[in-house]
């Protein structure tokens, strides 16, 4: 075995989020990258599709509060505010300066942003040079109408094994439903005022 051959680069899981705010869906997406992923590599980013979106450094805090409850044993969940960037395609780049272009990145998303992905910008590119994990969101199930499309574009994908939860963020900042969040990003938000329901939570 050449010393090429030997050379194993790591699995890199790369899972950006508004996490305004990070909810029980990104707790059990996390956990389970964790268990399938050398690295799991987590950001809280400005969307560019969305608008008035709590500012980034409360939302990479609480994202940081809920790494810290994760519940796993591999500790391989780690917060990398310099992936942050509204153009994933520049995550992507970001991400190669720190491991290399050879490290095996996986960019990880819900099914709910399928259709929505080839609309991003340099869609074509970034389709091209990661390997995408579909995280199946409940009411959202991957068609196969839109994997064809996928796959005509040279993307290659997974679809992950795993349940995710029906939350959103979107639920919670319209009602304030306690279960949505960890008690850590909870605290967060009340003691920040965050959220305009907050008076009656
Ligand atoms: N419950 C969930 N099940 C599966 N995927 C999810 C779930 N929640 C979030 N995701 C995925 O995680 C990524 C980040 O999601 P995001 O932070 O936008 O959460 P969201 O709940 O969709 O937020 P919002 O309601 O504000 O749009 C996206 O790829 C999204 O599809
Ligand atoms: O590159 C783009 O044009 C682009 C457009 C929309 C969303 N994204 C990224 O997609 C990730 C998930 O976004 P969100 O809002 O669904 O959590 C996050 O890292 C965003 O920056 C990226």
């Amino acid at each position: 075995m050449t010393d090429h051959q030997s050379f194993h680069s790591s699995s890199i899981a790369l899972f950006g989020t508004s996490a305004d705010p990070p909810t029980q869906g990104h707790k059990t997406i996390l956990e389970w990258l964790s268990y399938h992923y050398d690295q799991v590599a987590v950001w809280a980013a400005d969307n560019p599709l969305k608008s008035q979106q709590t500012p980034l450094k409360h939302r990479m805090k609480m994202l940081e509060l809920m790494i810290a409850s994760l519940n796993t044993s591999k500790h391989n969940v780690q917060l990398y505010s310099e992936l942050s960037s509204p153009r994933s395609i520049e995550t992507v780049e970001k991400a190669e300066d720190i491991w290399g272009e050879n490290a095996a990145f996986t960019f990880v998303i819900g099914s709910d942003l399928v259709t929505q992905i080839s609309r991003w910008y340099a869609s074509q590119e970034l389709l091209q040079r990661v390997n995408l994990l579909i995280i199946p969101r409940p009411g959202y199930p991957p068609t196969e109408k839109e994997l064809k499309i996928l796959e005509e574009m040279g993307t290659t994908y997974q679809v992950a094994d795993l349940n995710a939860p029906p939350v959103s963020s979107t639920a919670y900042r319209e009602n304030g439903k306690t279960d949505v969040v960890d008690d850590s990003v909870r605290s967060y938000i009340q003691e920040q005022n965050l959220y305009s329901w907050k008076t009656i939570n």
